[in-house]
């Protein structure tokens, strides 16, 4: 039986292919500057679609595809009604609250929060018992207390260097993220081996990686 696979492209889909790859699935038609938005393997047992990072927790819960690859940011933001099978190990950042350089501390009250990620924002500051208003923003959210928009911000850190060159610093630590294999619930139960068996193959490459 075919799986359909939700892949995010944008910076992790080399990482995602790559483990396929290892793991035997061959994409002839498959290439960087390639338009298309569907592939499938050269055995004809993977359908691989690729989406927007934020879409892939959506087509997954939704059943369009049976499983998917996905940061665990947008697991978390989606709230998707999914089952988490495997941690791929890539992709590895975390999500922090920042703020200007020289605040040291965020405010206790009236805190505007900018964010990609809205949700995971008021779920951390519900938790502290910190009323804040959020904003919602697509990008470059780096910019959003340098000029007055927000206080704070709850975004992605990898390296620090966004942060760093914006006189930004972190204020806390929300969560670990990566890179995580995830699966539409009903998917999981009808075709439970076919699903098994493709976790299993992926393990043994992480395996082998580590
Ligand atoms: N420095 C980083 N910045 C953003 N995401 C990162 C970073 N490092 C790892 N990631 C992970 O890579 C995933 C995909 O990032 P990518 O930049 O391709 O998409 P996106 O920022 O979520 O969406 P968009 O297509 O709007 O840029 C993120 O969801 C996150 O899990
Ligand atoms: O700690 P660093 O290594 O600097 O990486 C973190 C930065 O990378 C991401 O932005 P992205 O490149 O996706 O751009 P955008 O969200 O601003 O469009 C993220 O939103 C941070 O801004």
């Amino acid at each position: 039986m075919m799986l359909t696979i939700a892949l995010a492209k944008g910076r992790t889909v080399k990482d995602a292919i790559q483990i396929l790859r290892e793991v035997g699935y061959e994409f002839p038609d498959f290439h960087e500057e390639s338009r298309k938005l569907i592939f499938y393997d050269e055995q004809q047992q993977l359908k691989m679609l690729f989406v927007k990072a934020v879409d892939v927790p959506t087509y997954v819960e939704k059943g369009a595809a049976d499983i998917g690859i996905v940061g665990k940011d947008h697991i978390l933001e989606a709230k998707a009604d999914v089952y988490e099978l495997l941690d791929l190990k890539f992709g590895k950042c975390k999500i922090s609250v920042a703020g200007l350089k020289d605040s040291h501390s965020y405010p206790m009250e009236n805190v505007t929060v900018a964010s990609k990620y809205p949700t995971i924002a008021r779920q951390f500051f519900m938790r502290k018992n910190i009323p804040i208003e959020t904003i919602k923003l697509n990008g470059s959210v780096e910019l959003a207390p340098l000029i007055g928009l927000s206080d704070i911000i709850v975004d992605i850190v990898e390296t620090g260097k966004t942060l760093q060159e914006n006189n930004l610093m972190v204020l806390d630590d929300i969560a670990k993220i990566s890179t995580r294999l995830i699966a539409n619930k009903a998917s999981f139960a009808i075709q439970t081996e076919v699903i098994q068996l493709f976790i299993q193959k992926i393990q043994s490459v992480l395996e082998v990686k580590q």
